[in-house]
């Protein structure tokens, strides 16, 4: 499959290095030039589960598209959640009448965004559980495992939704087709909504949260105002496999991990999605009448942290 990987961070390095290899033909788009350009000098070097790998594959800037002709079946979007909306203005020229997208972004309503620049039956979402992190520009430790669940967001789209679980198959990502993605992207909310924020403001990683007495009472309280506001939206949210699914993280391959909030707003002081995950329930409790103390409380700390670490 023809597929274009927009945003080329940790995740979307994996992504396209797992896709190449399986014989995919890979092109790539970032806005961030130094990592831009330490890619098509070297291609993209990762630690792949302890060996040093390079991946060349083309790349370009959102300014060079206009002139690059590419023209994809499939892009693959893994920007962080505030750029979304800045980048698709950019990189219109990419989007043809048979392109279709994926989104795997966490936290929750990017088809309100995504739809502003794609027909609704050309869009794909979902979720992921596998992991990456950049240690320079072009440099990305890729550890342990992953799945992926995805589904058409109109009808019209499951055959080709159907196609890209094959392709992602075949390249050894573990996907799965859900009947049901809005559940899906909700219950993995409420892992970015428990791990992401509490490990980046407690500077730790998973298996160190998992570890603290305050662990359990966190997960539930924060689960269950996840679980009352996401009623609202149509979503009945089991609560007690949600918790067993966050709580499994902390003696799972993934235990070592810092979340991608915490190498946000610790390493790289960068400005996190925590307006996409806990504010937006936040927010969205607000308008359902709904209290949600903690999810109000931990966005707040996030975001006075963001503004002490100077956050870009
Ligand atoms: N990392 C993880 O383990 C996981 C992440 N996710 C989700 O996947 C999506 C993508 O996340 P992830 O791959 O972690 O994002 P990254 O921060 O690694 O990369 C996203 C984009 O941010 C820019 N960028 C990254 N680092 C820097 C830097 N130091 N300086 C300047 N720009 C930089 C790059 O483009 P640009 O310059 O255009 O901004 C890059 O394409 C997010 O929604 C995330 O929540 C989901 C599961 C796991
Ligand atoms: C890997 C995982 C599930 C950890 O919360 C994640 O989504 C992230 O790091 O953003």
């Amino acid at each position: 499959m023809k597929i274009t990987v927009l945003g080329v961070g940790g995740m979307g390095s994996r992504f396209a290095i797992m896709l190449h290899q399986a014989g995919n033909d890979i092109t790539l788009v970032d806005g961030w030039q130094a990592n831009v350009d330490a890619i098509r000098k070297d291609g993209i070097q990762a630690n792949f589960n302890g060996k040093q790998i390079a991946e060349k594959m083309p790349v370009y800037t959102p300014a060079e598209i206009d002139k690059s002709g590419i023209k994809a079946d499939l892009i693959v979007v893994f920007l962080k959640s505030n750029q979304l909306e800045s980048m698709f203005e950019q990189v219109q020229a990419l989007i043809h009448p048979d392109t279709y997208v994926l989104c795997l972004l966490n936290g929750i309503g990017h088809e309100d965004v995504l739809e502003k620049f794609v027909a609704k039956d050309h869009l794909i979402l979902g979720i992921t559980m596998w992991t990456a992190g950049m240690t320079g520009p072009g440099h990305v430790e890729l550890v342990g495992d992953g799945e992926v669940e995805l589904q058409n967001f109109e009808p019209a789209g499951k055959d080709f939704a159907l196609q890209v679980v094959d392709v992602f198959k075949g390249a050894g990502l573990n996907p799965k087709y859900s009947d049901n993605v809005k559940y899906s992207i909700w219950r993995k909310a409420c892992v970015n909504g428990t791990l992401n924020v509490l490990c980046a403001l407690l500077d730790c990683n998973i298996g160190e949260l998992g570890k603290t007495r305050e662990a359990p009472e966190l997960l539930h309280t924060i689960i269950d105002e996840f679980a009352a506001v996401a009623k609202h939206e149509g979503v009945d949210l089991d609560t007690a496999e949600v918790y067993d699914h966050v709580a499994a993280t902390f003696t799972a391959d993934i235990a070592d991990h810092y979340p991608s909030m915490h190498q946000d707003l610790v390493q790289h002081h960068r400005v996190t999605e925590v307006d996409f995950i806990d504010g937006a329930v936040a927010r969205k409790g607000k308008k359902y009448g709904i209290a949600t103390p903690y999810c109000t409380l931990l966005t707040q700390l996030v975001h006075a942290k963001e503004q002490l670490v100077g956050a870009k």
